[in-house]
């Protein structure tokens, strides 16, 4: 059974990695997780299935949303060659603020099978007073995966009272890496995380992480271009592994140059001014 799991995560977590160990997967939980105003800058986008048709005829590596997105979106994915991530937990920002700490369980690792997923998600904020309940919500569905060889991502985030306390922020490179290790000791096959503002630092990160892959997690839409392809770039020399992107791709009219030119960073290592010029963003 060991030997057959094993195989399994390896061959999904391919999936999404291509030969030089990185990807560049679109995100799109944000209807969700922050509502959907944040498709109001490019209102069509609101509908999966025209961005998921855009982002795979790009040539992205592989995608991440949640159970009925991937319910609604399906059928652009059948036949297509890219990595479904299924995300297990999220919250609503309609709760009371005080539970904003907390992502609970919306879905199970079998009806992410049965969408055909080749991975799971879940997010853990470290440094919440729930973080105990989203370690053994983690716990629970990675054991699960990993039995029936499916490999398991964390979006490990550090948020919570005591780290604006003690370190200022929540993007501090000794909290990102703190939660980078402890995603790590948990069993986690990839790592989805915050910058920390340098490329040093974000060696650090990758360095805690001890080969399990990171992936930095996008943020809010840069108004240039280039500001968001510089980002990846730094992440990709400082041997981060991709980046998980949703509004940099989906709040953009035309998404399609800007996934081309951050493929050719994420994989060719291009200079982001070159790639940028190459499709047509300057
Ligand atoms: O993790 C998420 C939200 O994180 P957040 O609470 O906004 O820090 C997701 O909704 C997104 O998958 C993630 O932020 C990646 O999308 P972008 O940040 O690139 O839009």
């Amino acid at each position: 059974m060991e030997a057959y799991n094993n195989i399994g995560i390896r061959r999904r977590l391919r999936r999404f990695f291509r030969r030089d160990g990185r990807a560049l997967i679109f995100a799109m939980d944000h209807g969700f997780e922050h509502g959907p105003t944040d498709f109001e800058e490019n209102w069509e986008h609101i509908n999966p299935k025209i961005i998921i048709r855009k982002v795979i005829r790009a040539g992205i590596d592989g995608v991440m949303m949640l159970p009925g997105i991937a319910r609604i979106s399906g059928e652009e994915l059948v036949g297509k060659d890219v990595g479904l991530m299924i995300k297990l937990t999220s919250k609503t920002e309609l709760r009371p603020k005080e539970e904003w700490l907390m992502q609970d369980q919306l879905g199970f690792v079998e009806d992410a099978i049965k969408l055909g997923a080749d991975a799971v998600a879940a997010t853990v904020y470290w440094g919440s007073p729930y973080e105990g309940a989203m370690m053994r919500q983690f716990a629970e569905i990675a054991s699960y995966a990993h039995d029936l060889g499916y490999p398991v991502v964390q979006f490990a985030y550090p948020r919570g009272p005591y780290i604006n306390e003690k370190y200022g922020k929540k993007e501090d490179y000794r909290v990102v890496m703190y939660g980078a290790r402890a995603a790590a000791e948990m069993g986690a096959d990839m790592i989805k995380t915050y910058w920390t503002g340098s490329r040093e630092t974000f060696a650090k990160v990758v360095d805690a992480a001890s080969g399990v892959p990171v992936l930095l997690s996008g943020g809010a839409k840069t108004d240039n271009p280039l500001d968001f392809l510089k980002l990846v770039w730094e992440v990709i020399e400082a041997g981060g592994s991709g980046a998980v992107v949703g509004r940099n791709i989906f709040q953009r009219e035309n998404p399609e140059p800007m996934i081309r030119a951050l493929l050719r960073v994420t994989h060719r290592n291009e200079d982001p001014e070159e790639a940028a010029k190459a499709e047509g963003l300057l």
